[in-house]
C-alpha cells in the first residue's frame, strides 16, 4: 500500500475494490536524475498532477502558494510541489530520499524524489539503488553537463537499463528538433560509453505539459510516445540470470517455543516445500518445511515474495545470513574488488576501518588498495591514493568477516553495498561488488604451539601496548623512554616503536599526507601486536592523529591489553618548546602537512591514562604510567 492510495481510501466498497485493482497492477520504479535547475521538481510536480492523484487540499495550497509566490506568473508552480511534499520525507540513516506514489490506470509508481543540492549524488545514489529506470533530463539550451555525465554513470553503475533522456524547456529553443537531435546524439554516444542498453529520448516541456501526458502539437517531427506513455508501457526486462533460490534473512521469528521462522524476500529463484537448503555462511544443510506468508501456507515462492520459511532441523541461522539452494550456492568470501562511489565530506583513505552493511549484515571492512579513480566525464582511469566526495573509484576490499553475496552484475540486493562512518554512522560510500579476490581462499592461519600465553610465562609478565599519542614535541618520546628504562630495571621484557625511527626503515616510504599516516599506523598497530604475541610490552610513540586509527589499533588487541596514554600538551607549548625547530620551519611553510599546524590532532576521547606535561614533571609522567601497567 503506497502513500497517495492511502490518502484516497474511503471506508466504502468501491474503494476498496478500486484499491485492490491498483494492487495488481505492475510497479515501476523510477528516478530522476538531473541538475538543480534542469526542472526536476517541476516534471514530477506535473506527473503528480495530471494523473489525479494529487489531493485536493494539497491542490489548493499549491495554488495559492504560486500565487503567493508568483515565479509562474499566476499559473501553478509545480515545483512548489514537490518542494512543499519535501516536509514529509522519510528518514533514512542519514539519507534524504522522499518516495512519492502515484498510479494510472494502466501502472503504479514509486519515483525516489533525491533533493539536496551538495548531497545530492548520495540522495541519488540511495534512489537508484532500487529503480527500475532513470529519467536523466537535460536543459534543452544546455545540452549535456558534467552532472548528466556523472548521474549516468551512477545509473550504469547501479544496474539501472533503462534511461528515459527528457530534453526538457523546448520552448526556450523555439521547439527547434536540431537541437533536440544533437543532444541526443551526444547522450547516445555516452550511454554506449556506459552500456546502458535502452535509451529513449523524448523532448518536453515539463512546465507546459508538452509531451508529458499527451502529444505535443508544438513539436510535430516527434513521432515518439510521451513521457507518461513510455512510462506506462516500457518493458523492464529482467535478463539477469537466475541464480537458484537465495533469500536474505531479516528477521528470525520465534514466537514461541515451537516455531522458528526465517522471515525475508526471495531476491533469486524460487522455492517448494521438502527443498534442500543451505544455510551461508555457516554451510549447514536442511530442508524446507513450511512456506509461511501471512496467515497462509505455500506450497512454493518466487522471486519478490516476502515469506517466512521453517526448516526440518534445528540449524543456526541469524539475521544476515542467506538461505540458498543446496546445489547452486553463492560464494562467501572476504575480500573483493569493487566500485565504490564516495559520498563522505572527508576522503576516502585506504586502511582506515569503517562498517560495510550489505544485505541485513554489517562488518568491519576496509580499503586495502584503490586501483583507480574512474574520470566520469571521459571513463579514464585515473592513479589515486584516495577518493574524495563524489568520486568513483575501483578498490579492494577486505572484511574482517567472510559474507555471502553475488557479483552486483547478477543481483543488485547480494552485491551492493555502503560503507559507514564507524565515528559519525554517516553513509560515506555506495558501492558494487565485483568479484571476490581468490588469494584470501589460499592462505589460512598457521597454528603455532608456543602461544602469546606461553610466552608471557615464561617471560613472567602480561605483555600489553602502550600506545602513547599526542602532538609533535609533546613529550611522548620523553615519557616512553623513561617507562622503558623503568620496567627494564625491573626486569621486564618491553621494545619502544618510536615514530622517527620506525620511519626510517619498514615506513621510509610514507610522508605526512593523511593517506600516508593511516598506513603508517596501521603497519605499526600490527607490528606492535606481533610484538605483544611474543609476550613483550611495546611502548608505542607516534602522533597517531587519527581516532580512527588508534581504534584500529586497540581493535586488535585482546581487553584490557592496550592502553592509550594521551601526552596531553597544548599546541603553544609544545611550539614553545619547538625540540627541533620543525614548529618554526611549518609556520614558515616550509613543512606542509604539520600535525596542529595545518594537519589536524583529533584529541583521544577515552584514553586509558591522560598526562598533563604541564602539571607534573617527564619522570613523574612515567611513575603514572609504570604505576598504571603494574597496578591492573
Ligand atoms: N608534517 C609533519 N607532521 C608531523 N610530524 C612531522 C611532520 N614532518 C616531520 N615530522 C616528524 O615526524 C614525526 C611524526 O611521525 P609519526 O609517525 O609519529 O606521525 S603520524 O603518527 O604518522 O602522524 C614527528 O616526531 P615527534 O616530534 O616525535 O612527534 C616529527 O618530528
Ligand atoms: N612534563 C614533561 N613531559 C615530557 N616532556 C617534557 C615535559 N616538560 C618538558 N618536556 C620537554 O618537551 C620535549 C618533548 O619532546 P619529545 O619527547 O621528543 O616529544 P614527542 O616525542 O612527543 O615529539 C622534550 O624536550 C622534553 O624535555
Amino acid at each position: 500500500m503506497n502513500v497517495a492510495l492511502t490518502s484516497v481510501i474511503d471506508a466504502d466498497a468501491a474503494v476498496a475494490a478500486y484499491l485492490e485493482q491498483h494492487e495488481r497492477k505492475q510497479l515501476l520504479r523510477f528516478i530522476t536524475c538531473g541538475s538543480v535547475d534542469d526542472g526536476k521538481s517541476t516534471l514530477i510536480g506535473r506527473l503528480l498532477h495530471d494523473t489525479k492523484l494529487l489531493l485536493d487540499d494539497q491542490l489548493a495550497a499549491l495554488e495559492a502558494d504560486s500565487l503567493r509566490h508568483g515565479t509562474q506568473n499566476g499559473q501553478i508552480d509545480f515545483a512548489l510541489l514537490v518542494d512543499g511534499l519535501q516536509a514529509e520525507r522519510e528518514q533514512g540513516i542519514t539519507i534524504d530520499v522522499a518516495y512519492r506514489f502515484f498510479s494510472t490506470d494502466r501502472r503504479k509508481f514509486i519515483v525516489a524524489d533525491c533533493p539536496g543540492h551538495e548531497q545530492y549524488t548520495r540522495n541519488m545514489a540511495t534512489g537508484a539503488s532500487t529503480a527500475d529506470l532513470a529519467i536523466v533530463l537535460v536543459d534543452a539550451r544546455k545540452g549535456l553537463l558534467t552532472q548528466t555525465r556523472r548521474h549516468s554513470y551512477i545509473v550504469s553503475l547501479l544496474g539501472i537499463r533503462h534511461v528515459v533522456l527528457a530534453v526538457n524547456k523546448m520552448d526556450l529553443v523555439d521547439h527547434d528538433e536540431a537541437v533536440f537531435a544533437r543532444i541526443v546524439d551526444d547522450y547516445r554516444a555516452l550511454a554506449a560509453q556506459l552500456g546502458i542498453p535502452q535509451v529513449t529520448c523524448i523532448p518536453l516541456s515539463a512546465l507546459n505539459g508538452d509531451n508529458m501526458l499527451s502529444a505535443s502539437t508544438r513539436m510535430p517531427w516527434y513521432a515518439g510516445t510521451t513521457l507518461l506513455e513510455h512510462l506506462e508501457t516500457v518493458e523492464i526486462d529482467d535478463d539477469r540470470r537466475d541464480l537458484g533460490l537465495r533469500l536474505p534473512v531479516q528477521w528470525v521469528c520465534r514466537p514461541d517455543q515451537n516455531f522458528r521462522g526465517f522471515a525475508g524476500t526471495i531476491v533469486s529463484g524460487a522455492v517448494d516445500v521438502g527443498d534442500e537448503i543451505v544455510a551461508l555462511p555457516s554451510g549447514r544443510r536442511s530442508r524446507v518445511a513450511r512456506i509461511v506468508s501471512g496467515d497462509d501456507d505455500l506450497e512454493t515462492a518466487v522471486r519478490g515474495q516476502a515469506v517466512t520459511l521453517t526448516l526440518e532441523d534445528e540449524i543456526d541461522i541469524s539475521r544476515g545470513d542467506v538461505i540458498a539452494a543446496a546445489d547452486s550456492p553463492p560464494e562467501v568470501a572476504d575480500q573483493f574488488a569493487a566500485h565504490l562511489l564516495w559520498m563522505g565530506e572527508h576522503a576516502l583513505l585506504p586502511g582506515r576501518p569503517y562498517w560495510l552493511k550489505i544485505g541485513a549484515r554489517t562488518v568491519g571492512a576496509s580499503v586495502t588498495e584503490i586501483k583507480h579513480r574512474v574520470d566520469v566525464n571521459t571513463q579514464e582511469h585515473l592513479a589515486a591514493k584516495h577518493l574524495e566526495l563524489n568520486e568513483v573509484g575501483v578498490c579492494n576490499l577486505h572484511l574482517d568477516q567472510p559474507v555471502t553475496f553475488e557479483a552486483y552484475a547478477d543481483s543488485r540486493e547480494l552485491g551492493g553495498f555502503i560503507l559507514i562512518d564507524r565515528q559519525t554512522n554517516a553513509t560515506v560510500a555506495a558501492g558494487t561488488l565485483d568479484f571476490a579476490l581468490r588469494r584470501a581462499a589460499n592462505i589460512h592461519w598457521q597454528h603455532l604451539e608456543v602461544d602469546k600465553a606461553a610466552r608471557a610465562r615464561s617471560m613472567g609478565q602480561t605483555p600489553r601496548c602502550v600506545w602513547f599519542t599526542g602532538l609533535s614535541g609533546s613529550g611522548k618520546s620523553t615519557v616512553a623512554n623513561l617507562v622503558d628504562k623503568r620496567l627494564m630495571a625491573m626486569g621486564l621484557h618491553t621494545y619502544t616503536l618510536d615514530g622517527d625511527n620506525v620511519r626510517h626503515g619498514l615506513n621510509k616510504d610514507l610522508g605526512f599526507s593523511d593517506e600516508d599516516r593511516v598506513e603508517n599506523i596501521r603497519r605499526v598497530a600490527e607490528v606492535a601486536k606481533l610484538m605483544v604475541d611474543a609476550g613483550l610490552i611495546v611502548l608505542v610513540s607516534f602522533i597517531s592523529p587519527f581516532r580512527a586509527e588508534r581504534r584500529l589499533a586497540r581493535e586488535l588487541f585482546d581487553a584490557g591489553e592496550f592502553v592509550e596514554v594521551f601526552v596531553d600538551t597544548p599546541l603553544e607549548v609544545a611550539e614553545s618548546r619547538d625540540v627541533k625547530g620543525l614548529y618554526a620551519k611549518a609556520r614558515a611553510g616550509k613543512i606542509p602537512n604539520f600535525t596542529g599546524i595545518d594537519s589536524p590532532y583529533e584529541v583521544p576521547e577515552a584514553p586509558e591514562l591522560r598526562l598533563d606535561t604541564m602539571a607534573a614533571s617527564s619522570e613523574a609522567l612515567a611513575e603514572q604510567v609504570v604505576a598504571r601497567l603494574l597496578g591492573g
